[in-house]
């Protein structure tokens, strides 16, 4: 079974009172609704990943980033073995780059949190495995594995390992 394509961006800030700050958003439909996340989504066909990511970010949050602004951190494939339809290829990019102010959608309901207080727990499980590098600026490629109960992680490669 193909994976499905997907498209994930941090976009980074420096604030004044917390430093170094990521925008998050609590998923409010869909899949991994209630869980923190970065804004992102399907690839459609036709599109690459960074246009992808260019468009998800608009209608998720209404911040606009150029392409040009937006650097590649990463691919993730995602493997949920109790459901193959959910296994993923995630291209991971990210911004420090871009004009708007976050505003809440019918998708997501954005949030800046800072690097050193991350809200790991309200995440996907796999997020403490690859953010806090990917926000380190190291280039992540990686492929998780997902338990019975497609929450908790079973396994994860990095590097040449991964897929
Ligand atoms: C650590 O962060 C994440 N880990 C995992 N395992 N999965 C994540 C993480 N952040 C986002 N995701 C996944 C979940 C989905 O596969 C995608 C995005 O969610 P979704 O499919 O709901 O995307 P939508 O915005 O609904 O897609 P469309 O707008 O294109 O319908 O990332």
């Amino acid at each position: 079974m193909s994976l499905t394509s997907m498209c994930l961006c941090y976009l980074t800030r420096v604030s004044d009172a917390a430093g170094p700050e990521v925008l998050l958003g609590v998923k409010k439909t869909g899949f991994g609704a209630g869980k923190l996340v970065g804004l992102g989504g399907h690839v459609e066909p036709g599109e690459s990943p960074l246009q992808a990511v260019v468009r998800e970010v608009m209608e998720e949050s209404s911040i606009r980033v150029e392409p040009a602004q937006l650097r590649e951190l990463g691919v993730v494939t995602f493997r949920f073995p109790a459901r193959p339809g959910w296994d993923s290829v995630v291209s991971v990019f990210g911004s420090d780059r871009f004009s708007g102010e976050a505003e809440e959608s019918d998708e997501i309901a954005p949030e800046w949190f800072p690097f050193d207080d991350l809200p790991l727990a309200r995440m996907w499980d796999d997020a403490r495995l690859w953010l806090p590098r990917v926000l380190a600026g190291e280039y992540v490629t990686a492929e998780i594995s997902f338990a019975e109960d497609c929450e908790t992680v079973s396994g994860a490669r990095f590097g040449e390992d991964a897929a």
